[in-house]
């Protein structure tokens, strides 16, 4: 397996500037874009029949007008219908357009309804602003005739590099990229926007280019680094988990990161539990221990055992100024933590009190795993909050917002949603597109956390650990399918594992 990477915008140009500079000639490049984009179009639509092609004024329109020419040479009857006059485009759109070498219509007298398949050529990786007029209401045309639709590159209106609408954009059924998949393949809306994604070789490489290194997660990204076990080992070698459980009435959420971690392989795992709550614990844990710690004193204390290596600690612990203080016995302990929900809720307008906790020197990673809505009451409040945090959280871009607080806190970031992004504080990231709407289910993140803590307690990198778990939890996810809850995960993980292991 491969990796994916995910080049944005800029990325991309600069890797076909680079081919171009290699001696293909560009229209030679937007030449294979379009026979790509007919050949799609021709498995969308086997028998002649008839095809709109939309073309905006850039080289998106320009693969437009290839795919028209070459569907049009295959027996479809194709109608044109552009944004400019083929007199008025320049460079290879316009050698595109003299290619077509047939009428071009108006976009507004465009006829969606009126054909079998619609070829969305308007804008690709170089839309650069909101669109407006009759584009917009071209483009509500074409969403309103639900006839099939094949977007070339990008759904138009989508932005390639954050998924983002802008304006309007096209709903597509497939969408036929070149080269790689771009983020906004794979970000939401984008990903709903561009239905089935494939990738067209046109002879431009998408590896070794500058700028942020973000791929589709998958097994390639981490499975080198996934614990082995030794045969001749003992559960002592895979390390020990401790999982942090809320009061009585709220220790659920602690059990189930707990048989997540133990799932995910860690060799031993124990639930932090106060006393009042340990009878509650008790009745339901089995091969999970339990460690009786009634306050962050006593769970510093423990800490001095360095056979503890891995840490969980956030769901059901509470808001406030107690939960602060487990977080800070954690994070002054040094050992590999995930952070989650209320240990990053209780910091909510402190980001830079958090921030100095998370950045002071450790050698074990912390992961945080918040979700939307943890993200923005961390670094946006209510409370006091600098600029620094309050524009990381506004940023409008997924990635950008997940690549932000990963700096910002020095911490690798799980930031959760259907289309979960897992960054580094170096600003690597993976998206991840296993998910499945099942996984939103109570428990669920919990569960997440402690795979996480699992896999850390065994010696997997921070990143790695937490692009694995995100893969599969989903996976077990989706296995199971409809009926899904949180228990169901944990018990979802062996056979993950086993075929993922061999
Ligand atoms: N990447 C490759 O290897 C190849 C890509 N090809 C195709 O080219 C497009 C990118 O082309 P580009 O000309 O850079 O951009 P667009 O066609 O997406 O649009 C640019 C065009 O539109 C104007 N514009 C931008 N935003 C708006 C707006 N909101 N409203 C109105 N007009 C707007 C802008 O000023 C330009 O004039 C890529 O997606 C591929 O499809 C090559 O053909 C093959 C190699
Ligand atoms: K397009």
């Amino acid at each position: 397996m491969r990796m994916q990477p995910l080049l944005n915008s800029r990325q991309m140009r600069e890797a076909d500037r680079r081919t171009i500079e290699n001696g293909t000639p560009g229209f030679t490049l937007m030449l294979r874009a379009g026979e790509a984009a007919a050949d799609a179009a021709c498995r969308m639509l086997p028998q002649a029949g008839r095809v709109l092609v939309l073309c905006g004024p850039g080289n998106n329109g320009g693969d437009g007008f290839v795919a028209a020419r070459i569907l049009a040479d295959r027996g479809h009857r194709v109608t044109v219908a552009a944004m400019k006059p083929v007199a008025d485009l320049s460079g290879d759109a316009a050698e595109a357009g003299h290619l077509w070498g047939e009428a071009v219509c108006p976009l507004a007298a465009a006829d969606p309804a009126g054909a079998d398949l619609v070829v969305d050529a308007l804008f690709g990786t170089g839309l650069a602003r909101d669109l407006q007029g009759e584009v917009v209401e071209a483009i509500a045309r074409v969403n309103g005739a639900g006839r099939p639709v094949l977007a070339i590159d990008v759904p138009s209106g989508i932005d390639a590099d954050t998924g983002l609408v802008r304006g309007a954009a096209v709903k597509a059924e497939r969408t036929v990229t070149f080269a790689c998949r771009k983020p906004g393949h794979l970000l939401y809306p984008g990903r709903a926007h561009a239905g089935a994604v494939e990738v067209a070789d046109i002879g431009v490489s998408c590896m070794g280019l500058d700028g942020p290194a973000v791929h589709a997660n998958g097994p390639e990204i981490w499975l080198p680094a996934f614990p082995r076990i030794d045969p001749a080992g003992h559960k002592y070698d895979r390390g020990h988990a401790l999982v942090l459980s809320g009061g009585p009435g709220h220790t659920g959420a602690a059990r189930l990161a707990a048989r997540g971690a133990l799932r995910a392989g860690a060799g031993l795992v124990s639930v932090v539990t106060s006393a009042r709550a340990l009878a509650v614990n008790a009745a339901h844990l089995t091969a999970i221990m339990m460690r009786v710690c009634d306050d962050p004193d006593e769970f510093s204390d423990l800490l001095t055992d360095d056979r503890f290596n891995a840490l969980a600690l956030g769901p059901a612990l509470g808001v406030g100024e107690a939960t602060r203080r487990w977080v800070e016995a954690a994070l002054e302990a040094d050992r590999a933590t995930v952070l989650d929900a209320d240990a990053l809720t209780s910091f909510s307008g402190m980001a830079e009190g958090f921030a100095a906790l998370a950045r002071a020197p450790r050698e074990h990673p912390v992961v945080l795993t918040p979700h939307e809505g943890e993200l923005r009451r961390l670094l946006a409040g209510p409370g006091e909050v600098s600029a620094e945090a309050r524009e990381i959280a506004g940023r409008p871009s997924k990635l950008d917002r997940a690549v932000g607080l990963a700096a910002f806190a020095n911490a690798i970031v799980v930031l959760k949603g259907a289309d979960t992004v897992v960054a580094s504080p170096e600003g690597s990231a993976v998206i991840n597109e296993n998910g499945s709407p099942y996984l939103g289910t109570a428990g669920s993140g919990d569960v997440l956390g402690g795979i996480v803590a699992g896999l850390m307690a065994q010696g997997m990198p921070g990143f790695e650990a937490a692009a694995c778990a995100v893969w599969m939890h989903a996976e077990a996810g989706a296995r199971f399918g409809p009926g899904l809850i949180a228990e169901d995960i944990p018990e979802g993980l062996p056979a993950v594992l086993r075929d993922l292991l061999g």
